[in-house]
């Protein structure tokens, strides 16, 4: 049987939980009296179908059914998990959370969205609150795996227990709070980072878009990755958190924030903070943890690079110059790089795909210097592969310099027919190859077409050239 799922006050964060829900092949109820509410979900819905899927290398379950209902008592109906997510205001949480307990089932979960109220303060006057806790999401919701979970000691064990299991059984990532404290865990960061960044702008130190620069092309990134105090016991070299520690530590005293209530770095804070750090991370040596963390920065940089965003759009513009121009040489090296970290597949060498990849950029730059450049295609030609033999002769590594080794074999009227050798760079074997058939094409008509007379003239000038082997 389809589960169901009830969303209170269908905004930005109840429109993410809807979309949450449905694209797991949840049946999702909503109650919202904006009449704006179906049409805002639905455009949610649109942006969801688009991003979640792609996190993933299977499908997702077929998606569950969408209602719009006129009451809390219609739209509360067979939920096996209530979702509040209406405006940050008390009196209206408190008002939802009575109207919905008349009507639900009392085996329901009742998950508040709330950004900072405790759960106590939610459950305050409840009928029944041990049916009540906090599961703050982030948004988007439907792309961002980190649910807050904040319960009292009215909530039993076993709701504790069910409300984990739920969530991860919608791929999300269940962090318990163990003790209740206003903006839970993750809020109380963003609202001091938030509360630096007024003071930088209304001091004039920096504008707005000056500081998201100072996150995103930095430390953002790292965050993303090893969070706060990995991060930090790698900065403490060797000797790890200790040292960070006693480097740092004065720093607490200076003026480095407007934030200056912090708390005194007494040896029992230290010992705290070392012990727990080795506790998280003492099983690997800080040159693994520097290891690990420059793989993972490379990944997301690369990702950000495909994208063309902020620290990833900087890579692009930096690789125009150190794209190389290459020669009329028998053969032309067409390319020249390192196997990246995010190329390797469970059997730790690069995965046969990379391989189609590797020989299509090296292509793309034989194309460029025959004059099907990027002008050329924006002109409507280009040339598209018809078919490839790829052979994996040696296995490759992440960070191993390679080479690819080109000859035009065939290059008469539409037809460019390249014979790629990729070798090792350090000692020049040979560890694949690829016999690649391209035609020429129109873009409008995604058909054939004679090619432009410059890059025919080019094209064939090389074949003649190479045919010397
Ligand atoms: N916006 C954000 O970045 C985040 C917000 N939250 C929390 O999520 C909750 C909702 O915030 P948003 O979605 O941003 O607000 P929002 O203003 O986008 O949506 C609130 C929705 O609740 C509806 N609503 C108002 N009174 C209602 C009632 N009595 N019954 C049912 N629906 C009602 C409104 O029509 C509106 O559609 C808040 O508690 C907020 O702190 C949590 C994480 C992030
Ligand atoms: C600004 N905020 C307090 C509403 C932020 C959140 O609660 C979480 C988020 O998505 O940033």
């Amino acid at each position: 049987m389809t589960n169901t799922a009830t969303i209170i006050g269908g905004g930005v964060i109840g429109g993410g939980w809807a979309a949450r829900f449905l694209l797991n092949g949840w049946n999702v109820r909503v109650y919202d009296p904006d009449p704006e509410a179906e049409r805002k979900i639905n455009e949610v819905m649109v942006n969801a179908r688009h991003a979640l899927p792609m996190l993933y290398d299977y499908a997702l379950p077929d998606e569950g059914a969408l209602s719009f209902h006129d009451t809390i008592e219609d739209a509360v109906a067979g939920a096996a998990w209530i979702q509040e997510s209406v405006p940050e205001r008390l009196e209206i949480k408190h008002k939802v959370f009575q109207e919905v307990q008349a009507h639900c089932s009392t085996s329901s979960v009742i998950g508040s969205s709330t950004s900072g109220f405790k759960p106590s303060e939610l459950q305050d006057g409840a009928t029944q609150p041990g049916q009540i806790l906090v599961t703050h999401p982030f948004n988007p919701v439907y792309l961002l795996p980190l649910i807050e979970v904040v319960p009292t000691d009215k909530n039993t064990p076993e709701t504790i227990d069910r409300t984990k299991e739920i969530l991860s059984v919608l791929g999300l990532y269940p962090l318990l709070v163990r003790k209740e404290i206003d903006a839970h865990i993750a809020d109380r960061f963003l609202e001091a980072v938030w509360r630096e960044a007024l003071w930088l702008v209304k001091d004039g130190i920096a504008t707005t878009e000056e500081i998201d620069n100072a996150i995103r092309y930095g430390f953002g990134i790292r965050w993303a990755q090893m969070g706060l105090f990995e991060t930090y016991r790698v900065a403490g070299g060797e000797a790890g958190m200790k040292h960070f520690m006693a480097q740092f530590g004065p720093a607490l005293k200076w003026p480095w924030t407007k934030l200056m209530d912090v708390p005194e770095f007494t040896d029992e804070l230290v010992d705290l903070i070392a012990g727990q750090s080795d506790d998280q991370s003492g099983h690997l040596s800080i040159r693994e943890l520097e290891r690990k963390r420059d793989n993972n920065l490379i990944a997301m940089m690369r990702a950000l690079k495909q994208q063309g965003n902020a620290a990833g759009q900087l890579i692009k513009d930096h690789q125009k110059s150190l794209r190389p121009v290459l020669t009329d040489a028998n053969p032309i090296v067409s390319m020249r790089r390192t196997v990246p970290v995010d190329w390797t597949d469970v059997n730790g060498h690069m995965n046969e795909g990379r391989y189609g990849q590797l020989f299509s950029d090296a292509a793309e730059e034989i194309m460029a210097h025959v004059g099907a450049d990027d002008d050329y295609i924006a002109n409507g030609l280009s040339y598209f592969t018809v078919e490839t033999t790829v052979k994996y002769l040696a296995e490759t590594h992440a960070g191993e310099e390679i080479e690819v080794h080109t000859r035009i074999t065939e290059g008469k009227g539409k037809k460019l027919r390249c014979f790629h050798e990729m070798k090792r760079a350090s000692d020049g074997e040979l560890m694949a190859t690829c016999d690649q058939f391209m035609l020429h094409v129109s873009l409008e008509t995604r058909r054939t077409c004679e090619p432009a007379d410059h890059v025919r003239q080019k094209v064939e000038a090389l074949a003649a050239l190479h045919e010397e082997n």
